[in-house]
């Protein structure tokens, strides 16, 4: 007989875990319990300091204020990334994929002088100025320009524990999941915990990270492996403390090596820096120097990496029975566009947005969930390979990245399309893409893809188009001269948020 669905029980306390706690327990408002295992034992990962502008209307739906998260995660705001040394590995080789739009122009038509994005988009000059892409008096949340935060990943693990404990009632266990007790239906009816008995619940949550306890230990789903079009498995992650008052950078500056690319990222207090690289096209050693060697010129100094491994696949069907995983657990892209915390986000809403009030929708949920989970897989291979198969960089591994044969059938079509327009909704038609066309066409032009070739059907001509990239270039440079920089917003915000008696000291 079907059973209500009262008590979700989320294994792991990582960013999926709190995040999922909390936005379970703040749009479920006391109907259901949750509860949160989390082992002593197994750190979290502790990456995952870009986020996308989804994370705003997550936060803001928990009831954390958007004051409390900057100060709270040592945070800052991003506007996109930088792509560096991409396209043919020289030094002045740079382009923004920025989070505003371009507007809607034939990249034929273009002025040739000045680079795509910054050309069909306000955002890039105010990224380049270091600004913030919003005054201090805006509501929570609002923004002149799209936005979402860097910020220190375990911070916000630390933020959500509190606050989906203390505020939202969720019910948390400091212990090791050591079992798993199945259910009639093949699901999973409880969960063995080393120091007291066992947790039983009518959802499980798998959010383990790579132990994937439940989702892969338990239920034996298999993954679908994306290694051999992307080939990315190694990461080497350090820390650099910045001085106070140096500028705070407004995108995620992502540098192309021989063998990977660097993620640099500005933090009030420090900038987070990391190699990633194939472990197929270079050696550890190699990839510490390529590190070095960034961080020298940046700070004459190199600390020791931390060193992180992984696997670019996804869970086949990561809701099985009654187990949903969430996280690492469901999959990982490497992190070239920072897409997982906005998967764990996108799984969420959908979990929630049709939330299955009993145990016999569940079947039904489960297979439109996994359905569109794939999906969105197989779009962000598609986006992360595209950044790859465009360059014209030698070194070996972008050369096998070229390869037609590491390519998705998907990714091709469109690409041959491509030559004769733009990309648009046709080939991206969801009406919530993770990457909609406008990613893709700063992607194209900014690594050089030529303009569409003439086609028998003209393209519609613009007569507005120099009036429009007029407009561009005007809100760009009055969004320059009357935003703060990232640096006096972020100070002025803790100066006033600092108590009383440390202000007096
Ligand atoms: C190099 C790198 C860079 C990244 N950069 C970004 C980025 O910029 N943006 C982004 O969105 N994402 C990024 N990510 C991904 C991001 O770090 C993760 O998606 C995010 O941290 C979520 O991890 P998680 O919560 O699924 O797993 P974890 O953080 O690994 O948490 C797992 C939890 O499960 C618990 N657990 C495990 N076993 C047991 C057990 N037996 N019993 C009880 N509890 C258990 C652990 O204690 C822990 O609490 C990056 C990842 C890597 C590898």
């Amino acid at each position: 007989m079907d059973k209500a669905i009262t008590r979700i029980v989320i294994v792991g306390g990582g960013t999926a875990g709190w995040l999922a706690a909390a936005r379970i327990a703040a749009a479920t408002a006391g109907s259901v319990t949750v509860t949160l295992i989390e082992s002593p034992d197994v750190p979290t990962l502790g990456v995952g300091e870009g986020t996308w502008p989804t994370i705003r209307g997550t936060l803001e739906r928990i009831g954390i204020t958007e004051t409390e998260l900057l100060l709270a995660c040592d945070g800052s705001f991003k506007q996109g990334t930088r792509f560096d040394r991409w396209a043919t590995g020289a030094s002045d080789d740079r382009y923004y994929h920025p989070f505003v739009p371009p507007i809607d122009a034939d990249p034929a038509d273009l002025p040739g002088d000045i680079p795509y994005a910054l050309a069909t988009c306000a955002q890039p000059l105010v990224c380049a100025e270091d600004l913030a892409p919003r005054q201090r008096g805006m509501p929570d949340y609002a923004g002149a320009l799209n936005y979402a935060y860097h910020l220190d990943a375990t911070k916000l693990a630390a933020l959500l524990t509190r606050h989906a404990t203390i505020r939202l009632g969720v019910r948390h266990i400091r212990d090791h999941v050591t079992g798993v007790e199945r259910g009639g239906d093949g699901g999973i009816a409880a969960v063995h915990i080393r120091g007291s008995g066992s947790v039983a619940g009518d959802l499980f949550l798998d959010c383990t990270g790579h132990a994937a306890l439940l989702i892969g230990d338990a239920l034996g789903v298999e993954t679908v492996d994306a290694s051999s079009i992307l080939f990315n498995d190694q990461a080497l992650a350090v820390q650099l403390p910045v001085a106070p008052g140096s500028p705070v950078a407004s995108q995620t500056v992502a540098t192309a090596h021989g063998a990977g690319w660097i993620w640099d990222i500005g933090l009030p207090t420090r900038r987070g820096i990391g190699c990633v690289y194939a472990s197929a096209f270079m050696s550890d050693d190699e990839a510490e120097g390529v590190l070095a060697e960034y961080c020298r010129r940046i700070s004459g100094d190199s600390p020791a990496p931390r060193r992180l491994t992984f696997r670019s696949a996804y869970r086949s069907r990561p809701w099985t029975a009654n187990c949903l995983a969430i996280g690492q657990s469901a999959g990982f892209m490497e992190p070239l566009e920072a897409s997982a915390i906005v998967m764990i986000e996108l799984a969420l809403d959908a979990l929630l947005d049709d939330f299955a009030v009993d145990t016999g929708l569940m079947t039904i949920q489960a297979r439109r969930f996994n359905a569109l989970a794939t999906y969105r897989w197989e779009r962000i291979v598609d986006f992360l390979k595209l950044h790859y198969v465009l360059s014209r960089r030698d070194e070996p591994y972008w050369r096998a990245h070229r390869d037609p044969a590491t390519i998705p059938d998907r990714l091709a079509e469109m690409l041959a399309l491509w030559r004769y327009r733009s990309p648009s909704a046709l080939d991206l038609p969801m009406q919530d893409e993770l990457f909609p066309a406008a990613s893709y066409r700063y992607i194209l032009r900014g690594m050089g893809f030529p303009a569409p070739l003439p086609s028998p059907v003209p393209r519609p001509h613009r007569p507005d188009l120099p009036s429009q990239l007029r407009q561009i270039d005007q809100r760009g440079r009055a969004l320059a001269a009357s935003l703060p920089t990232n640096r006096a917003y972020l100070d002025a915000l803790r100066a006033e948020q600092a108590p009383l008696s440390e202000k007096r000291a």
